[in-house]
């Protein structure tokens, strides 16, 4: 059974996907938290809205569910720009990318999201069309073949990843202005889910919000998805009222604990302490322990875990920290530590 469609699982689909779209912030003002990141592309939009130009690529790299694709909607709506989006395991021939390139408007953005699956052919397409908007369009096959320059219109590329180490240097360095999101804090989440109550329509205390920002993996989307459910149990159980117990019964029987770890980080801090002893453990031994992909526990489950201080990634592996062993109410081996981390 796969962990990895939880639900604290960072990934949105099917009707969910619907409602995100109507809780997303349009507008920058509007956007909570990564107060750094905001400041730095309200600076880029700003200037080249002054200078009627389009501004430099941007990437967004992050956590699933940070807000990476709703930051691209909100930069073509600041430019009162078009706005095509895409992602990078679409973009699987160059002729899928050109196809984009060659109909983009003037000043359009161009929004790729986990540009880092991108196939060979199309990411050195986009080399060329982000440096020099131009495209080479190879006509014939073999020796014959020739390659027909046509220039494309100015546009802004929006790239998200994931991932960003994965991305090869020249396709980063192309890129102006790089924003690294966070994890949110539990005061930013608890407005982002006042905000979305409002926008649902639920009556929401303080107290609730607290409880339920605390227990979100500093992820909005997360905050999103427990709020509905939460409001689905207060509605049930306890005539509508969201107080601190009511969230707090509602997201144990959804089974996320006390520190917002879902089922699938249990299962990797579980693993990691009672079959290898705390480590140190390589990824791919770790993930078919909890019988996930090696990129499923490095994405989404690792992040969080290494922020919360439950889990240090070593150049040996994997390894438990003492909060791990607490979490889970054991107790480290007595040579638990002192070899690992800090060798
Ligand atoms: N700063 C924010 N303020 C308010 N809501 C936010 C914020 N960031 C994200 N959200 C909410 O979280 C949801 C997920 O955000 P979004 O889809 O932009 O994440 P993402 O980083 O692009 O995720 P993925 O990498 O999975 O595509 C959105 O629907 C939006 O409602």
């Amino acid at each position: 059974m796969s962990l990895e469609r939880d639900l604290v699982s960072p990934d949105a689909e099917g009707e969910e996907s619907q409602i995100e779209a109507a809780l997303r912030p349009k507008r920058l003002g509007e956007f909570i938290g990564q107060a750094r990141v905001r400041e730095q592309l309200s600076l880029v939009l700003e200037s080249a809205l002054r200078r009627g130009r389009s501004p430099d690529h941007m990437l967004m790299s992050g956590s699933p569910g940070l807000g990476k694709t709703t930051l691209a909607m909100i930069i073509a709506a600041e430019l009162s720009a078009p706005l095509r989006i895409t992602s990078g395991p679409a973009l699987e021939r160059a002729g899928d990318l050109a196809a984009i390139l060659s109909t983009l408007a003037e000043g359009e953005v161009l929004f790729i999201d986990e540009i880092h699956r991108m196939a060979r052919p199309a990411e050195e397409m986009l080399y060329l069309a982000m440096e020099d908007f131009r495209v080479d369009i190879v006509v014939g096959k073999g020796p014959g073949a020739t390659a027909i320059p046509l220039d494309i219109a100015t546009f802004t590329l929006v790239g998200a990843t994931t991932r960003a180490g994965l991305l090869p240097a020249p396709l980063r360095d192309r890129f102006g202005f790089t924003a690294h999101m966070d994890f949110y804090q539990v005061e930013e989440l608890e407005q982002v889910l006042h905000r979305s109550a409002r926008l649902l329509g639920v009556t929401l205390p303080g107290e609730g919000a607290h409880e339920i920002a605390r227990r979100s993996r500093g992820t909005p989307r997360i905050a999103n998805r427990l709020l509905r459910r939460v409001r689905d149990f207060a509605d049930v159980r306890a005539g509508g009222v969201i107080d601190r117990d009511i969230a707090s019964a509602a997201l144990n029987l959804y089974e996320v604990d006390a520190e917002g770890l879902d089922r699938l980080d249990r299962a990797v801090l579980d693993a990691l302490l009672r079959k290898f002893g705390g480590g140190p453990v390589g990824l791919s031994t770790l993930a078919v322990a909890v019988g996930e992909e090696p990129e499923t526990v490095e994405v989404v489950a690792e992040p969080f875990l290494v922020r919360q201080g439950l889990l240090a990634r070593t150049p040996r592996g994997r390894v438990a920290t003492a909060a791990a062993w607490h979490h889970l109410g054991m107790t480290p081996p007595p040579d638990a530590f002192g070899a690992t981390l800090f060798d």
